[in-house]
């Protein structure tokens, strides 16, 4: 899937395509992979990271492509192959945001409300957050991204923005089954690769800005510049705009929003923010937070574990009131937010009283954010299980040490999903961040029944990283594996119960 849609035709020019000898053929289906070309398709032959697809046209005219769309550089690499061809060639300035747009009218249908959330910490749980409001509004909505599809459409994604083929397939399926409501995460990948071109969104959000991702984007300006393609180009115009205002980056986000004409409403703690976190007060099952929107202050008891929760919580608030809802009605529906899977989730609690958390944090950003926001909750000390994901950012290892080492009482360093790399070198650069003290456990069961066993009245472990992920990859394979169940797992041994 993904790769490839058909069914019924359209001519390039209902696609928004012009072939190069103005011809306007009739196509059968869209593919983005020689692969999965079928007889009549228009193959989109995309610049990519490893290779150009235009290495591949002569397969994908072997296999009927009836067009091609690329770019000037993959025309002129495949220009052997397409002399004398009698199918259509597009040459695109952007072939990747020309096939999005081709996608989009393709497909034609998309849920009237599509907004749209980017930033390096907390996409999946604001879109999630967004969903549920809409749902207790009794609204047909969806949330897509790193879970997939959820809420009243539902579909297993592989990636978090997924390519514009299955993106605009899967907003046409859930319009056809009556959703009318979509909140979607915008990733840097996804946004860089115009993923979301020809999605019309009526409403952006920015969480935060921290190091992610530095292997596929140059620096941190340009992970920020793919950031800010949710602003200056993806949504509409007179759309609206919700942005933490709390860092540097949010107040470089809330100048870019301004100066296209957005209406923007602010989130965050600084002083003018137009939704704006008063006051939290932390328990071992949540938080109260106050806060106030547009000036009135309000208090909500929400059964959420995390400060940052209550700032992901707003931006949903933010872009709910943004699609057109009441303020009465957005605020009636928090207290019954639930967390998202693998985020700050309770997941086991021993005998002693001793509480186990599972969280997504695989970012020094996200675990700061997540150990610093856990103490509060939390009377005794912190035990801090973390590892790193292979073939991905290298830079960030020693910094996700280094926050475990800082903001945890105990930390022992494990596996993640090591991929293709030496497990016990990723496991050297965490250690490195993370100290002398660090105990490492290259099994990551075992790593959690140690820190499970840790444990004494009052303390929590923290188990970073995979979140609600089922499996761990390592080389090419992947072998059933969850956090929360490994913990549960642990609990039941130590406390005698298996
Ligand atoms: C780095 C990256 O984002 N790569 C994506 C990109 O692939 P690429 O440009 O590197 O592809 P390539 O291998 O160089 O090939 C170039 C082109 O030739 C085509 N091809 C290739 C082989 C062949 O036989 N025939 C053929 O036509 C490919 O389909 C591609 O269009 O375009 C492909 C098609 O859309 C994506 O599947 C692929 O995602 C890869 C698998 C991936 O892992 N991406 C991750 C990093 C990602 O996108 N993550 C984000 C963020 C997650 C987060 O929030 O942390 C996400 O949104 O999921
Ligand atoms: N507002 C926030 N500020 C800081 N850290 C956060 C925030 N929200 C979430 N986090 C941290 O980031 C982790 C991932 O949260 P979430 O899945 O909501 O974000 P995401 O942006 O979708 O991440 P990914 O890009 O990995 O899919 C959480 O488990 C938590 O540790
Ligand atoms: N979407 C992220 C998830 C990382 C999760 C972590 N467990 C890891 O494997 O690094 C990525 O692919 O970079
Ligand atoms: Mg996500």
């Amino acid at each position: 899937m993904g790769e490839t849609v058909g069914q019924g035709t359209k001519t390039l020019s209902q696609l928004g395509l012009r072939a190069r000898d103005g011809r306007d053929l009739d196509v059968t289906g869209l593919s983005l992979d020689s692969r999965t070309v079928k007889p009549g398709h228009l193959f989109a032959a995309l610049p990519g990271s490893a290779v150009h697809g235009a290495e591949f046209i002569p397969y994908a005219l072997r296999m009927g492509a009836i067009a091609v769309l690329t770019d000037r550089a993959g025309a002129e690499m495949a220009a052997s192959a397409l002399s004398g061809w009698d199918g259509a060639v597009v040459v695109a300035e952007d072939a990747r945001a020309a096939l999005a747009g081709a996608a989009a009218l393709w497909f034609e249908a998309q849920p009237e409300h599509v907004v749209a959330v980017t930033g390096t910490s907390g996409k999946t749980s604001v879109a999630s957050f967004t969903r549920q409001i809409w749902q207790h509004l009794g609204r047909k909505a969806i949330s897509l991204g790193t879970m997939g599809v959820q809420g009243d459409y539902q579909a297993k994604l592989a990636h978090t923005t997924p390519d514009p083929l299955t993106l605009h397939r899967i907003l046409s399926e859930a319009a056809a089954a009556g959703v009318t409501h979509a909140a979607m995460e915008a990733s840097s990948h996804g946004l860089d690769q115009r993923r979301l071109d020809g999605v019309r969104v009526e409403a952006g959000a920015f969480t935060n800005f921290s190091q992610d991702h530095l292997d596929y984007h140059a620096g941190f300006d340009e992970y920020f510049a793919a950031k800010a393609l949710l602003f200056n180009h993806i949504l509409e115009d007179g759309a609206a705009a919700v942005i933490n205002i709390d860092g540097d980056r949010g107040r470089q986000m809330l100048d870019i929003a301004s100066d296209r004409g957005l209406a923007v409403t602010t989130v965050g703690i600084t002083d003018n923010a137009m939704l704006r976190i008063l006051g939290q007060r932390y328990d071992a099952t949540g938080q109260d937070l106050r806060f106030s929107l547009m000036g009135q202050p309000h208090m909500v008891r929400l059964p959420l574990i995390g400060g940052f929760q209550a700032e992901n919580v707003l931006a949903a608030v933010g872009l709910a009131l943004a699609a057109g809802d009441s303020a009465d009605a957005v605020l009636r529906a928090l207290p019954e937010l639930h967390t998202v899977r693998g985020r700050m989730q309770l997941v086991a609690q021993r005998e002693n009283g001793a509480t186990v958390f599972v969280d997504y944090a695989h970012k020094p950003g996200a675990v700061v954010a997540a150990l610093q926001s856990l103490r509060p909750h939390v009377m005794g000390r912190i035990v801090c299980v973390i590892g790193a994901g292979g073939d991905r950012d290298r830079g960030k290892r020693p910094l996700m040490g280094e926050a475990a080492r800082q903001f945890a009482d105990v930390v022992i360093v494990t596996d993640d999903n090591p991929r293709t790399e030496d497990p016990a070198a990723i496991r050297a650069a965490v250690v490195e961040g993370a100290g002398p003290e660090a105990t490492e456990v290259a099994d990551r069961a075992e790593a959690i029944l140690r820190g499970v066993d840790a444990l004494v009245p009052g303390d929590a472990l923290l188990i970073c990283g995979k979140g609600h992920e089922t499996g761990q990859i390592i080389g090419n394979d992947v072998y059933p594996f969850d956090d929360a169940e490994q913990a549960s797992v642990a609990v039941a041994a130590l406390d005698g119960k298996i």
